[in-house]
């Protein structure tokens, strides 16, 4: 849509600015222009703003390391606003079909002026990372984007652009950062983001210590590799164990053990460097594979599969419809990472896994308790996990019982790998 328009004319800013005013219909976009534009799409974008304050926040920063650390004290920041007195929704930016060039933003809709509100914005205003806008419409009832910047005085207004309502571009914007920022097709990709971070995150010392004295191999041994997914509490663990005995296998997981008490401190920090992390584990894990398939089966619980699906399911928001495209490039496994020789999705109705999430009883990931607020988030996760290609996952029915599902599984492996 909008690119030749907006590149070929001088006065337009390039960049798109899309809004998610609700999960289910999609993202509200507009261009911005330099002069005053009677054709606007009024009402859509009175629906957008309303009549209260609104201000737009980004995060303008070079170093990915610091924007991901300023894009969370900017998500943390706004939501110590009353909810009462507000209505917060991303906000992105973007180029149209330039990769890299999404960043990720806040539309802040006050319902009432209140200090805390205020305190909030002022405060953000003096973050030189962070750029804040305010939306004001003229007697004409044109839309303008006015740039603010603090002052002795108070806030001055630089530029302003004049705002118009554009249709949707070809691809959900987010999916122009996947590729190195949620999700990592190489070692050395991971491998960096750690690196990169190591002096405000000193544990990265450890994973990358843990990474450099991984077993490098790039095949496997003679014994087949099964590796099982699946969303939590669709019996992974149960079914892992079962075929461990049943097949006197060897039994590993990622993240790996080893990881294991780093793992909290890497849950809490900014997607960038959290999916940066299980990345790592995966080509960890991927050693262990290695050395033990040259012995026995090896049963793998979660690998690759798991790491993308959730990155990409997060990364982009709103539904299914959102997703890369099946035979995207982000469904693609990374060269150097070994492959397992199957991988199976244990798949159970969402009634079923809330019956098996509460008769288990344990604490949930933070990742998990938004599957459970969220419908949308889980079909996502799923939907991403039958896309990813090379090896694809063959989809199991996990809800009969325990034994009837080792049973299926067992033929399964028996067939597809030729045991
Ligand atoms: N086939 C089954 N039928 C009924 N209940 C099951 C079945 N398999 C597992 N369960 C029960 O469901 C719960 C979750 O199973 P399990 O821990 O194996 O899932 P999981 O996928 O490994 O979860 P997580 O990813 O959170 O570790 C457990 O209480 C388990 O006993
Ligand atoms: N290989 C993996 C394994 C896990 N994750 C992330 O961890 C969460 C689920 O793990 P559970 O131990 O709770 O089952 C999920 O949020 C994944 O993002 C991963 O990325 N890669």
């Amino acid at each position: 849509m909008a690119r030749r328009m907006i590149l070929n004319l001088g006065q337009w800013c390039s960049r798109i600015f899309g809004v998610e005013c609700d999960k289910r219909t999609g993202p509200v976009y507009f261009a911005l222009h330099k002069d005053k534009q009677t054709d606007q799409r009024g009402n859509e974008l009175r629906q957008l703003f309303g009549d209260g304050k609104v201000y737009s926040f980004h995060v303008r920063c070079k170093d990915r390391i610091q924007r991901s650390k300023f894009d969370e004290l900017l998500q943390n920041k706004l939501s110590s606003i009353p909810s009462d007195d507000c209505t917060i929704m991303e906000m992105s930016s973007f180029l149209p079909s330039v990769q890299q060039s999404f960043i990720k933003g806040f539309l802040l809709k006050l319902n009432s002026d209140n200090t805390i509100t205020e305190k909030v914005v002022d405060e953000l205003l003096r973050v030189d990372a962070v750029s804040v806008c305010s939306y004001v419409q003229d007697r004409d009832e044109v839309w303008w984007q006015q740039h603010l910047s603090p002052s002795e005085e108070g806030t001055v207004m630089s530029t302003r652009y004049c705002v118009i309502a554009t249709g949707a571009p070809e691809l959900h914007p987010s999916i122009l950062n996947i590729i190195n920022n949620d999700v990592f097709y190489s070692f050395e990709e991971a491998y960096n983001v750690l690196t990169e971070c190591s002096d405000i995150i000193p544990e990265s010392k450890a994973v990358l210590d843990l990474a450099d004295q991984r077993i490098d191999l790039s095949e496997t041994g003679k014994f087949p590799v099964i590796v099982i997914e699946g969303l939590d509490a669709t019996g992974k663990t149960t079914l892992t164990e079962s075929l461990k005995e049943a097949m006197n296998a060897a039994l590993l997981r990622s993240p790996p053990h080893c990881l294991a008490p780093l793992r909290p401190r890497f849950d809490c920090e900014p997607p960038l460097i959290r999916r940066a992390f299980y990345a790592l584990g995966n080509y960890i894990t991927a050693g262990q594979i290695a050395r033990e398939s040259s012995k026995a089966p090896v049963i793998v619980d979660r690998y690759w599969h798991s790491t993308a699906a959730y990155a990409i399911a997060t990364a982009v928001s709103g539904g299914v419809g959102n997703l890369p495209a099946s035979r995207s490039e982000v469904y693609r496994w990374p060269k150097d990472l070994l492959p397992p020789s199957l991988v199976l999705l244990l798949t159970i109705d969402p009634e079923e896994r809330q019956r098996r999430l509460r008769g288990r009883g344990l604490e949930q990931t933070r990742e998990e308790a938004e599957l459970e607020a969220n419908h949308l988030f889980r079909q996502k996760v799923e939907e991403a996990y039958r896309r990813i290609e090379d090896p694809a996952c063959v989809t199991v029915d996990a809800s009969p019982s325990p034994d009837k599902v080792l049973q299926q599984v067992l033929l399964l492996i028996k067939n597809k790998c030729h045991l």
